[in-house]
């Protein structure tokens, strides 16, 4: 099975060029193809469609996205196209071929209230440009049909680009506390989980179209901020620590929602894939970092 993916720099895209690189040759059942954004820019969804009908592929992942939460908020032009118009256009092409299409959409379209794990049929309600902009996405994705899912997945990590456990450890060098975020509650998930399933996704979506839909996806168990810290210097054997602080003491341009709980029964249901143990893939990411 020929996969195109959009996206080759950033985090899920990286950890399936290692799922790539880990598997003998057959043993992923798929070839991965990645797309840059010099190849592809996804301002332009034109270009987008253009490439799965050009390459003709099996199935399409797009692993990129605008992620930045707090530039949306005056980017929000360029968040929409890439995170909507984008994703928008990849999902026609792809019904139009009755191919697989799997994109990925956040915990952050919803507004964080409450404690209860969100379920996929609950209301979305955004804080911010950037949940506003990933609903538009998911919302023109389903109006598309096809053989779509939509994977919403929360606080990102790996040995990649931008994320947490690398501003942790970076921080932890010159200070020996911190103070991190206490009441924002979600499910760190490492990219390479989130690789894993994005495939599993792609592979059943090819021999079963009516698994098509929206699912949920976050590593357990759910914690603090704060929480994922003290994990981070624990595992890493750094001694810094951390005192909890509320959001409000800890402002940003936008805002971001306390409650980040996923419900993830439907995905394991209906694709047996399980919320994967954080604490574990943690664990793999600081060995890549440690021999990087
Ligand atoms: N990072 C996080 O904590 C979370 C991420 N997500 C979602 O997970 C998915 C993957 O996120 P990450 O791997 O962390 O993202 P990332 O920020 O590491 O990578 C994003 C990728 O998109 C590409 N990109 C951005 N603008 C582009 C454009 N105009 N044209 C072409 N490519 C462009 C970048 O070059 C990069 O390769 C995204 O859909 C994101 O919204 C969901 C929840 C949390």
């Amino acid at each position: 099975m020929h996969i195109l993916v959009f996206g080759r720099t950033g985090q899920v895209a990286r950890a399936l060029q290692d799922l790539m690189a880990a598997k003998p040759d057959g043993a992923l059942a798929s070839t991965l193809t990645f797309l840059s954004r010099e190849e592809v820019d996804l301002t332009d969804p034109q270009a987008c469609s253009d490439a799965i009908i050009a390459r003709a592929p099996d199935a399409v992942i797009n692993a990129a996205a605008y992620t930045g939460v707090d530039a949306a908020e005056t980017d929000t032009d360029q968040a929409h196209k890439v995170n909507a118009e984008a994703p928008s256009a990849m999902a026609r092409a792809c019904a139009s071929q009755d191919i697989p299409f799997v994109t990925i959409s956040t915990d952050y379209v919803f507004d964080g209230s409450g404690t209860a794990p969100w379920s996929p049929d609950d209301s979305p309600q955004p804080l911010g440009v950037y949940g506003y902009s990933k609903l538009a996405g998911e919302k023109a994705v389903r109006a598309a049909g096809g053989r779509f899912a939509i994977l919403r997945t929360s606080w990102v990590f790996s040995a990649y680009g931008q994320n947490f456990v690398k501003t942790m450890l970076r921080l932890a060098e010159t200070r020996d506390s911190l103070t991190i975020v206490g009441d924002q509650i979600g499910g760190p998930t490492a990219a390479a989980d989130i690789a894993a399933a994005c495939l599993r996704l792609a592979q059943c979506l090819a021999a079963d179209p009516d698994r098509a839909g929206l699912y949920h996806f976050s590593g357990t168990p759910d914690v603090s901020w704060a929480d994922f810290a003290r994990e981070i210097f624990r595992q890493a054997g750094v001694s810094c620590m951390v005192t909890p602080i509320s959001s409000a003491d800890y402002p940003t341009v936008a805002k971001r929602p306390l409650n980040s709980r996923m419900e993830c029964e439907l995905t394991a249901q209906t694709f047996q894939i399980e919320r994967p143990d954080w604490t574990i893939s943690l664990a793999h990411v600081l060995k890549q970092l440690e021999q990087a």
